[in-house]
């Protein structure tokens, strides 16, 4: 099936009024509508084989987006799926630096998120034809295999391809113990579903009491409007918590350097074990300035949900500029450049703890921490996934938490099939849910 061609690419705006209920607010994003470009890649073979894929937004712009896509599109309908794959490097180069439209990026921005939109359906497309779930096909492949779907351009001198392999090659000790691990008890998981900065104090309660009564250790609380705001809800969270769960904070690029510093300061009471996103996202040296300011502290920098490519990661780490590495599954160029970023990490000995939540991106994202913990990073210390209890409901095969981890998905692909009932009620903005949301409005 590998020989299957190509024939067409679909791509669609959904979105999920989630500011409705302040749902994914944040200091910054104090509106959020999850949304994602979703894509379908369909193919000529017999058993009429589709690849499905989405990239990530909060909303309004997911129709440029959805242009960027369709942009792209022409560089992938036509080719088969042994000819990507067989060169997964050139095909990665093909569509992230096209001479022409890598003046629209390079790799950042709408165009890179077009790219990883598409990437992601390829790699779905590509999990299916094996019959595996993502992870498994990532854990089960050559470690040659594996560096040649990288492309090394312009971090070589933080990471060789030669590095890279050995990497992956050393990591083979012990990994099929790991992988009985993971399907046994799961990969840790923390919640960010209790405190969003539009909830109450009685909803952060709430939803904080039941989330411990699942099982829950490590709890992410948004922080970054209002000192005040901050220090009665972090308090809130510590007391309910206790001294020995953890607890994270994310100011989501709200303060210039020295504000963080002070305000994260005036926090340190709470003992967060991350300040996540303190400062704009491509200011590496502020974030190594604030790193060096708060590791007495014994708070770290966390960072990358929108950290546009390997690039900044690589600089990130050079520069000692975080503390933990949170990739995205819909930010840089898919699995692709994820890998390159998760070897880039093992290197300089920094754990990876992703961003997720969305839409979506929990249930790709798990498939890439499988992969670091099986297959690349051997360990689980200081490392956990982000996990945002919404919109699961609307996938094909949504994610399974068990207590507190997350369990490692069995069907193939990539997890990212969406439910066509769902597309069709979301779809922006014909669809009823959002019909129903402009009657509304003009009553
Ligand atoms: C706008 C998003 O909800 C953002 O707040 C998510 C985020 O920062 C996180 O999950 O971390
Ligand atoms: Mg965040």
């Amino acid at each position: 099936m590998l020989e299957s061609k190509i024939i067409n690419l679909t791509v669609r705006d959904v979105r999920f009024p989630t500011s409705l209920e302040q749902h994914g607010s944040d200091a910054m994003h104090t509106d959020p509508d999850y949304s994602v470009a979703y894509v379908v890649l369909e193919t000529d073979s017999a058993a009429a084989l589709r690849g499905y894929g989405l990239t990530f937004t909060v909303g309004r712009g997911t129709e440029i987006v959805v242009c960027a896509v369709k942009a792209l599109s022409t560089l992938v309908v036509g080719k088969t799926l042994k000819e990507i794959v067989s060169d997964f490097r050139g095909f990665y180069r093909l569509l992230s630096s096209d001479g022409q439209m890598r003046w629209i990026g390079p790799e950042k921005g709408v165009i890179q998120l077009a790219t990883a939109a598409i990437l992601n359906a390829v790699w779905d497309l590509w999990a299916r034809v094996e019959g595996k779930p993502l992870w498994k096909l990532l854990v089960d492949m050559d470690p040659a295999k594996l560096v040649s779907c990288i492309d090394f351009r312009y971090i070589t001198d933080a990471l060789t391809e030669q590095e890279a392999l050995d990497i992956l090659v050393k990591a083979k000790a012990g990994q099929k113990s790991r992988e009985e691990q993971m399907l046994k008890e799961g990969y840790p998981a923390y919640t960010t579903s209790c405190a969003w900065l539009g909830y109450t104090d009685q909803q952060l309660t709430q939803l904080c009491s039941e989330a411990l009564a699942q099982g829950w250790t490590k709890f992410k609380v948004k922080v970054g409007a209002d000192l005040l705001d901050d220090i009665r809800r972090c308090s809130l969270i510590r007391k309910l918590i206790g001294p020995n769960n953890t607890l994270m904070i994310d100011a989501n690029q709200r303060w210039d350097v020295h504000e963080a510093i002070t305000w994260v300061t005036k926090l340190a009471e709470f003992q967060p074990l991350w300040i996540e996103e303190p400062t704009c996202p491509d200011d590496i040296l502020g974030h190594a300035s604030i790193s060096k300011a708060l590791a007495p502290l014994g708070i770290g920098v966390a960072t990358g949900e929108q950290c546009h490519n390997r690039v900044m990661f690589k600089q990130f780490l050079q520069a000692s500029a975080l503390q933990f590495v949170q990739i995205d599954s819909c930010r840089v160029g898919s699995v692709n450049e994820n890998l390159a970023i998760i070897l880039m990490a093992a290197k300089f000995n920094v754990p990876v703890c992703p961003h997720a939540g969305g839409v979506g991106l929990c249930e790709l994202v798990q498939h890439l921490i499988l992969f670091d913990y099986i297959s690349v990073s051997a360990s689980l210390k200081n490392r956990m996934c982000e996990y945002v209890d919404h919109l699961h409901e609307h996938f094909k095969s949504p994610t399974i938490i068990r207590n507190a981890h997350y369990i490692p998905p069995k069907d193939p692909g990539y997890s990212c099939e969406m439910l066509e009932e769902s597309l069709q009620k979301h779809q922006y903005p014909q669809g009823e849910v959002w019909r129903a949301i402009e009657q509304q409005g003009k009553q």
